[in-house]
């Protein structure tokens, strides 16, 4: 992979086709595994873009290598038109921030001092207050997570990584667990969130109603991206959903 930039670029002298994340040609494999094949995406700011695809697809593999957990054999990604080399630990400061599946709190602490491990700027306090506010569950401050129900831990999730005030919200597999009316206040919480949204999801009612664009990949080859009317009718998309339920 290409090495980071030294400066970012200013959002000024940056044309539109470089703004937001690009990824090139991303191949990554396990031993003999090819989990993902010569996936490309582009990202344009402030758009929803969804993943999917059959379980083993190389959903969360992307997600990894968009956050440096996972090192690609070939293929680049830039961020407004500069290499960008991920590396979790700086992943908030460079604006992108991922929930996990499932809940991953820390323990030991209350819901207000996991949401603050999210948040990095000076207000770190307000920003954590808000974002447990737009998530409803500022009620739960003190409370340790796990004395909360599943839905109200994975709003502490969104929370905390909303605290961070990214400009890339990565959302893996959020409506896991949720019932019918937690999946809609989901969807209206994305589709009021002010920054790039990259959502993993099998739901396909939500994907559907909250993405522009969706990229749906296959034994981790990319068989179609477009838009969700596009998508519900691609024969090939059927045919991967329909492969895997059989
Ligand atoms: N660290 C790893 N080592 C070896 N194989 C891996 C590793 N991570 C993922 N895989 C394999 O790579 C393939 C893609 O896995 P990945 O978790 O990205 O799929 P997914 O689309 O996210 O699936 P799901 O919908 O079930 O979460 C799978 O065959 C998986 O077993």
């Amino acid at each position: 992979m290409a090495t980071d930039s030294s400066a970012p670029s200013t959002a000024d002298s940056l044309s539109a086709a470089d703004r937001g994340l690009t990824l090139h040609h991303i191949t990554v494999r396990f031993g003999g595994l090819l989990a993902l094949d010569d996936v490309s995406l582009r990202v344009p700011p402030g758009r929803t873009v969804g993943i999917i695809g059959p379980n083993g697809a190389g959903k969360t593999t992307l997600f990894n290598v968009i956050c440096g957990f996972v090192v690609p054999q070939s293929g680049t990604i830039a961020l407004d038109g500069r290499p960008f080399r991920p590396r979790p630990h700086q992943l908030t400061g460079r604006g992108i921030a991922r929930t996990l599946q499932g809940v991953g709190q820390f323990n030991g602490m209350t819901v207000l001092e996991n949401v603050l491990v999210g948040a990095r700027s000076r207000k770190a306090e307000e920003e954590a207050w808000a974002a447990l506010e737009r998530c409803g569950v500022a009620e739960h401050a003190a409370a340790l997570p796990a004395s909360l129900p599943y839905a109200k831990r994975k709003r502490v999730e969104l929370a905390r990584a909303l605290a961070a005030k990214p400009r890339i919200l990565m959302l893996d597999e959020p409506a896991g667990g949720l019932d019918a009316d937690e999946i809609r206040w989901l969807a209206t919480l994305i589709q009021e969130a002010d920054c790039t949204v990259l959502l993993v999801e099998h739901h396909m009612d939500l994907v559907m109603s909250v993405c522009d664009e969706i990229l749906v990949l296959d034994f981790g080859k990319p068989i179609a991206l477009g838009p969700p009317a596009e998508i519900r009718t691609d024969p090939k998309v059927a045919e991967a959903y329909l492969g895997a339920a059989a």
